[in-house]
């Protein structure tokens, strides 16, 4: 659905975006995570057709974007302080909307603004700046994207406002496969909410991962022994990480959940717990193994 196919750009000298290759699957979540200046913006402007690339195609749907005004309508971008027109409300957005957005549903932006309890005739620039953001997703989602791209969506929503979003987002991908891409700097801000996440540093993507199949792969085992067993307990499975406190073994490992469990059992622990994993303790260990320190990267 959406796709940067090798993607680079330069602003005078300097390159922000270094042959950057990512996709999104129509109707998934997609989490672009960096931190400051890593080029998660340029990118995402590049893709929603703001912006030319130098290099590479930005495209939705095989379509590279730049070029194609009527695809530009079903994708709609977020930006990360978003623009309403000089003394509006959000009911004079809404009119504006409705004739640019072919598939504006006035029964949406009603329910939506109902939802948010948003005075819909009050002056959007004397309002917050987490209100104006609840606004930009009231037309945002009144126009039904087939593609939301998001830059730093949740800054200034309050925890209660930022799961509403979060629930709204994910009921237009589970009901009419909307599919997006959503920039942060925030690793758990993006846990619980993205099918697939890549990692953003000087203009590259460094890691990729679709989150199902990580945390289907990677496990954590506590582990305590009456008796310490030799190292081919260790040996004996793909190790990411491992911490000995005492007697508990603390193991993050790679691998299929069955045979982990099998082989653990054979040296009959006093003590076997599987817990879940974090979305930020598997980055730590699997970027670590690649020479990254994700707590440099993102928060
Ligand atoms: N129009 C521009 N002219 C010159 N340099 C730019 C321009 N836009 C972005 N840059 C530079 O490109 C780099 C990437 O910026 P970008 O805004 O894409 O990063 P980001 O990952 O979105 O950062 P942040 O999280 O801080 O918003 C930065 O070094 C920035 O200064």
């Amino acid at each position: 659905m959406i796709k940067a196919d090798h993607v680079s750009k330069r602003f005078g000298r300097f390159e922000a975006v270094k042959d950057v290759h990512v996709h999104v699957k129509k109707g998934s979540i997609y989490g672009l995570l960096g931190s400051n200046g890593a080029g998660k913006t340029t990118l995402l402007k590049m893709l929603s057709g703001i912006i030319q690339a130098d290099q590479g195609k930005p495209m939705i749907e095989g379509e590279v974007i730049f070029e194609r005004p009527d695809i530009k309508k079903r994708i709609l971008f977020i930006p990360d302080q978003p623009y309403f027109f000089h003394q509006t409300s959000l009911l004079q957005m809404a009119s504006f909307y409705e004739a640019v957005y072919d598939r504006w549903s006035t029964e949406r932006f009603h329910q939506l603004h109902g939802h948010f309890d948003f005075d819909p005739k009050a002056k959007l620039s004397r309002m917050s700046k987490g209100m104006q953001r609840q606004a930009a997703f009231i037309l945002t989602l009144s126009a039904m994207p087939d593609a939301l791209i998001l830059d730093e969506p949740f800054d200034g929503l309050d925890p209660v406002v930022r799961q509403q979003v979060k629930n709204l987002l994910i009921q237009d991908v589970s009901s009419r496969e909307m599919t997006v891409l959503v920039s942060s700097h925030n690793l758990r801000e993006m846990e619980d909410f993205c099918d697939a996440v890549g990692v953003m540093h000087k203009g590259r993507i460094l890691y990729e991962r679709d989150l199902e199949e990580l945390k289907i792969d990677v496990s954590k085992l506590q582990v305590a022994f009456k008796k310490m067993p030799d190292e081919t307990f260790l040996k004996g499975m793909e190790v990411i990480h491992f911490e000995k406190r005492g007697r508990v073994l603390t193991c993050i490992v790679r691998g299929n959940e069955g045979d982990i469990d099998r082989h653990v059992r054979a040296y009959e622990p006093a003590i076997y717990d599987v817990l879940p994993l974090t979305l930020e303790e598997i980055f730590t260990y699997e970027m670590g193994s690649v020479g990254y320190e994700i707590r440099n990267l993102i928060v």
